[in-house]
């Protein structure tokens, strides 16, 4: 610990003056007693106006009690409490809540002090703007679920909603439906078109996705031109005609590309969670196994397989 001997109490309050980020005094009822530091203008307005002030003048309700309860939880431990919280137009009083959206993202340091202070338990809250690498993380997380090319969910985030999917059907038995399907001889048009084209023929079969189902549904690309459709609350019945309607679609989307889609067909294999499947791999794999017979058949077909 640093010998504060060495500084006169000017030069310590010089020192608190300058610290970057804002560091409030808070007691236990929600009053800013004092406020160090803040200096950093890049994030931070001038906050010396809150002291003297209490939480429920400067924020509104839920906020204000969401704040109120963590001086209560850090005063109620030994060590620090970390948060994180986001501050918006609406929290804040006498801002216009219908102004641009404008949100900050915070983390919170706060550590209990050993002292009373205006007669009460008193917090020190230490508040860093995070909104920079919270816009990061949010981009980072949005581009590792999402297909480059297509701008649809990948495999990964697919993963994730038919883990969902199956655990509320093995719960609730909420029956969801699962279409695997792809553009019959791909391959062709790639080896004819080229592989630019190919890439083309890949985003008009996603735009197609994407206007013609349910915002409730979930298409994916799993790679090359292989698509699963999730349609959650949907037993096969109801996905059928779904299905049958993309075998419509995306042909029509392709022949509007060229030659290209002269005479373009889609194969699609569909099935649903049933009772014996212990994970959602169980109805990918039946829908996949739908997909090949569907191929086998002669293509241009949606085949359902129920076991
Ligand atoms: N343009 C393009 N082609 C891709 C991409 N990923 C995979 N492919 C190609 O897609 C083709 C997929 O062909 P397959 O699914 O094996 O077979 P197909 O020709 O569609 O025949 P069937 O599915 O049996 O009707 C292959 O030639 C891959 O090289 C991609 O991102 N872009």
């Amino acid at each position: 610990m640093t010998d504060v001997s060495l500084f006169s109490n000017e030069q310590i309050a010089a020192l608190l003056a300058a610290l970057p980020d804002p560091a409030f005094i808070l007691t236990r009822s929600g009053k800013y007693a004092a406020l160090f530091g803040g200096t950093d203008a890049r994030y931070y307005h001038d906050g010396s106006a809150l002291v003297g002030k209490s939480i429920p003048d400067v924020l509104n309700g839920e906020k204000a009690a969401w704040f109120i309860a963590q001086i209560a939880i850090a005063l109620a431990k030994t060590g620090l409490h970390v948060i994180e919280y986001q501050l918006n137009r609406k929290d804040v009083k006498g801002l216009d809540a219908d102004g641009p959206e404008d949100t900050i993202w915070f983390e919170g340091r706060v550590q209990a002090l050993e002292y009373r202070v205006q007669g009460e338990d008193a917090v020190l809250w230490v508040a860093s703007n995070i909104t920079a690498s919270k816009k990061l993380e949010a981009l980072l997380r949005m581009q590792s679920e999402t297909d480059a090319l297509t701008g649809l969910a990948n495999r990964r985030k697919l993963m994730q909603a038919l883990t969902d999917n199956y655990e509320l059907f093995a719960r609730y038995q909420t029956p969801a439906s699962v279409l695997i399907f792809d553009i019959d001889k791909f391959k062709n048009i790639n080896d004819t078109y080229g592989h630019l084209s190919g890439d083309k023929a890949i985003q008009a079969t996603a735009d197609v996705c994407r206007r013609e189902l349910r915002t409730t549904d979930f298409p994916a690309r799993l790679g090359g031109d292989e698509f699963v459709i999730l349609m959650p609350h949907t037993g096969w019945e109801q996905a059928k005609p779904i299905a049958e309607r993309l075998r419509q679609k995306v042909p029509a989307a392709l022949r509007t590309l060229g030659t290209l889609g002269d005479g373009a067909t889609i194969s699609g294999g569909l099935s649903e969670l049933l009772p014996g499947d212990s994970s959602f791999e169980d109805v990918l794999k039946r829908a996949d196994d739908a997909l090949y017979r569907a191929k086998r058949d002669g293509r241009n077909r949606i085949v359902h397989l129920e076991a």
